[in-house]
């Protein structure tokens, strides 16, 4: 678990009333809200966990979270201004957040290089205009220098997986290489969805020591303002409970309880929670 001296931020991510109802097909009866009226807030530098049933509207929070789904009621707040359709604050939160997948290899295209793949993301907010990210006297021995810098974050060693094709990787350096891709533009927001389950088991302690190291550098931000915050989605509670700092317990899209993530792992106030805890290995 970590700590995160967020006492003086502001949130940098708030949902209100966050509603999100799927159409269904043609039938009359009631529909039921996939996600019902959550709040949900999200500090500089935090890591929130979302748990839950399958079917318990974790996905689809996140997806409202990030501004990639409307909510049918509710809004999004990012950085103190509404996210709402084709604002600045809409643009703001796609260009800083990231998402790393369950299947890694979703988000690697097999003809290019896990090189290229990392870097693109750069290339195309340079394609965009995205100044911060890139700027066009730059050459490509800085794009280089940071595809090789992320992929050694990532603990992929560069010389070796830089020229490397996704049919090279054995499934956990596919994820640190799709991890790599989503932290190349230093994104503020990162969500991982299942980032674990697709990964053999011998390969997910390496994924988790990777994700708790950016969050352990993202926090020693001298700004703690500044720090990346995570959403992660997880039925592995060992996961969470190594690197989550607040866990938001769902059920039907409502929240069930939330709390500080030793607090509800060891006393869950609700029987609903000490179910999915008996159901999962610690
Ligand atoms: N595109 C969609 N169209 C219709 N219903 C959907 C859609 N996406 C999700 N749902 C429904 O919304 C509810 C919440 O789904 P969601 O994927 O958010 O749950 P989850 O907790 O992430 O589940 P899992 O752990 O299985 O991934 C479920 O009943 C699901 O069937």
């Amino acid at each position: 678990m970590g700590t995160t001296d967020v006492a003086h931020a502001d949130p940098i991510l708030i949902g209100k009333g966050l509603t999100k109802i799927y159409a269904s097909n043609g039938s009359d009866v009631a529909q039921k809200a996939a996600v019902d009226g959550i709040d949900v807030s999200l500090m500089p530098g935090e890591c929130l966990a979302i748990i839950g049933e399958s079917g318990s509207g974790k996905t689809t929070l996140s997806r409202l979270l990030l501004g990639q789904l409307r909510p049918d009621a509710g809004q999004v707040a990012y950085q103190g201004s509404p996210v709402l359709r084709g604002s600045a604050a809409a643009r703001s939160l796609a260009r800083d957040s990231a998402l790393v997948f369950q299947n890694p290899f979703a988000s690697l295209d097999p003809r290019w290089t896990i090189g290229r793949s990392v870097a693109e993301p750069l290339l195309a907010a340079g394609r965009r205009g995205s100044g911060h990210l890139w700027h066009r006297r730059q050459d490509g021995t800085d794009l280089a220098d940071r595809v090789a810098k992320v992929l050694s974050e990532v603990q992929l060693d560069p010389d070796r997986f830089m020229t490397a094709y996704p049919s090279d990787l054995s499934g956990g350096q596919a994820q640190r290489a799709a991890i790599a891709r989503a932290l190349v533009v230093k994104p503020r927001i990162l969500l991982a969805d299942e980032p674990m389950s697709a990964i053999d088991v011998s390969a997910r302690v390496g994924i988790l020591h990777t994700l708790q190291s950016i969050m352990a550098q993202s926090r020693q931000q001298a700004d703690p303002s500044n720090g990346m915050s995570m959403i992660i989605i997880s039925h592995d509670l060992g996961v969470v409970q190594h690197i989550a700092d607040r866990v938001m317990v769902l059920s039907q899209g409502r929240v069930v309880e939330e709390g500080p993530v030793q607090t509800i792992l060891d006393h869950p106030s609700q029987s609903y929670t000490r179910q999915l805890l008996a159901a999962a290995t610690l």
